[in-house]
């Protein structure tokens, strides 16, 4: 006979998907092999999201664990979509019907499944099927916090969202958040994505629970401030360590990693913007300026912009650097005659780096797996939130967590950061500054490393709840058969 499987359905691209193959594998571990894991993967919508998702894919088929993957059948692109986040979501929403009958044709007991927090309107396919479904939220407590209470705070907007309404909003559990700190996705004229984060918000409220990547220590007081009719798993901080752990089968040290070996302890400040992350030339021109002057060893993830055409900015090009470096630069850090700085043109390794001795502060864009990873390895940041949730992201590591110091910004132009803000903040940061917000952001740093590390240990809180859950899952009625 069969094991009852736990069926998870993430969203293609390297962040949210890997971030719930994570999960779907600590559920899996958890479990103790009471259930397998079964997850259903939609076409990537673009070629570097398809290979991303097959080397994922590719990884963990070899790796022996009882997880199989099946591909569901290709649909149409939806046309008209305003921005990215309308396209995931109507894209996913054509799937409906092949993740419906994916799941009616599983082999025995369909425990629970899981839907990434773009995705619920496949909610509908798991409540006609009468399995109880969850959904992932690879996105911090604060936001989804936010997201509930998107139909409340709609009243009070305009079509100009919240950069119109200045002031504060009040979200229980966090100090009052400056409008401009408001999620890019929702601060500026973009109601249409208003709308797609209202409708999941609503629609996580239908599910029988959310499980997020966070913890009590990192977002206790957000946590407890979630209305207790929406169960909450707070399992994080779910960050996926790949890889060989042996030293016969692991590949020889990145680049970069050989870079960061020759530096001293703690001297390298890390720059990196994430999958999607880029900057215009103007803005590399400030950022390389502002390295330059600040004196610190950098080692400077540097994308291109997206290809042409490409509705995803996650398609970047790798970076043409003597188009987008100043004359000069990289022969006044970047040579072996004066070798203060590495530029990095391509995907690097961050969890490595973040991990390597050398480095002593993080110019992160507040992706909030980013932030977790810096967090993990107790390294202090300077945030420089792009897009999406981040820049409520950013406010919560200043205001709330104390693990950062603030970077200025140009609001009105568009988060432009000038030379000189740069060089004064990486100096706070990195220069052993005796600031109060400097010497807080390196406690804190230091003080979320070892809480991070103990709420996913045995007997800390992201272990119990992930402990619960799969309790929560195993006790389902035998009446969930699958149709089969
Ligand atoms: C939350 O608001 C936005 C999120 C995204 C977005 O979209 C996205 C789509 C994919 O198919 C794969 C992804 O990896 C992905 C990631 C993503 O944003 C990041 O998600 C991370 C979680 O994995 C993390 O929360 C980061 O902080 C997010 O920035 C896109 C978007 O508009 C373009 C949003 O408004
Ligand atoms: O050059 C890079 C850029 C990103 N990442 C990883 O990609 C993920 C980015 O996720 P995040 O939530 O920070 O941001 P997103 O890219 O989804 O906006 C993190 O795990 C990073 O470690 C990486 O390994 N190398």
């Amino acid at each position: 006979m069969s094991l009852p499987t736990v069926v998870l359905v993430p969203c293609w691209g390297s962040g949210h998907f890997m971030s719930a193959l994570e999960a779907g594998k600590r559920l899996l571990d958890t479990g103790g092999g009471a259930f397998s894991l079964t997850v259903l993967l939609m076409h990537s919508p673009t070629q570097t999201k398809a290979s991303e998702v097959e080397g994922h894919v590719r990884r963990e088929a070899a790796s022996g664990l009882d997880i199989r993957f099946l591909q569901l059948p290709a649909v149409e692109h939806p046309t008209g979509c305003v921005d990215p986040v309308e396209f995931d979501s109507r894209y996913a929403q054509l799937h409906a019907p092949h993740v419906k009958s994916a799941i009616a044709s599983l082999q025995g007991r369909v425990a629970a499944v899981v839907v990434d927090l773009f995705l619920t309107t496949l909610l509908d396919a798991a409540h006609e099927l009468a399995v109880p479904a969850y959904v992932y939220f690879a996105s911090p407590a604060a936001f989804l916090a936010l997201m509930l209470r998107l139909p409340a705070l709609r009243g009070d907007l305009t079509s100009a969202g919240f950069e119109e309404k200045g002031g504060t909003v009040d979200l229980p559990g966090l100090p009052p958040v400056p409008a401009p700190y408001m999620p890019a996705c929702l601060v500026r004229a973009k109601i249409q994505s208003y709308d797609w984060f209202e409708y999941h918000g609503r629609r996580f409220t239908e599910a029988r629970g959310v499980i997020v990547n966070t913890s009590l220590e990192l977002e206790g007081s957000v946590l407890a401030a979630i209305p207790a009719a929406l169960p909450v798993h707070a399992i994080g901080p779910v960050i996926s360590f790949g890889g060989p752990t042996d030293d016969e089968q692991r590949p020889p040290a990145h680049e970069c990693v050989r870079w960061l070996d020759a530096q001293p302890a703690a001297s390298v400040v890390f720059i990196c913007f994430g999958s999607m992350g880029f900057l215009d030339a103007a803005q590399v021109r400030e950022v390389a300026v502002g390295l330059q002057r600040s004196g610190h060893r950098f080692l400077w993830v540097l994308r291109g912009p997206p290809h042409a055409g490409s509705r995803f900015p996650t398609d970047a090009a790798q970076a043409q650097l003597d188009e987008l470096l100043p004359e000069g630069f990289m022969a006044a850090c970047c040579t072996a005659g004066n070798n203060i700085g590495m530029v990095w043109p391509a995907w690097a390794p961050q969890k490595e780096i973040l991990s390597h001795a050398a480095v002593g502060g993080f110019v992160t864009h507040c992706g909030w797996n980013s932030v977790l990873e810096s967090l993990w390895f107790g390294v202090p940041m300077l945030p420089w939130p792009l897009y999406g949730e981040q820049h409520l992201n950013a406010f919560a590591l200043v205001a709330g967590v104390g693990a950062a110091v603030a970077l200025g910004m140009d609001r009105k132009k568009g988060f432009f950061v000038e030379a000189a803000e740069l060089e004064r903040a990486v100096r706070s940061l990195m220069g052993g500054g005796s600031s109060e917000e400097v010497t807080k952001a390196r406690e804190k740093a230091a003080e979320m490393r070892a809480a991070c590390r103990k709420a996913v240990a045995e007997g800390g809180s992201s272990r119990a709840a992930l402990q619960r859950l799969v309790r929560e899952i195993l006790a389902l009625p035998e009446s969930l058969e699958g149709t089969s």
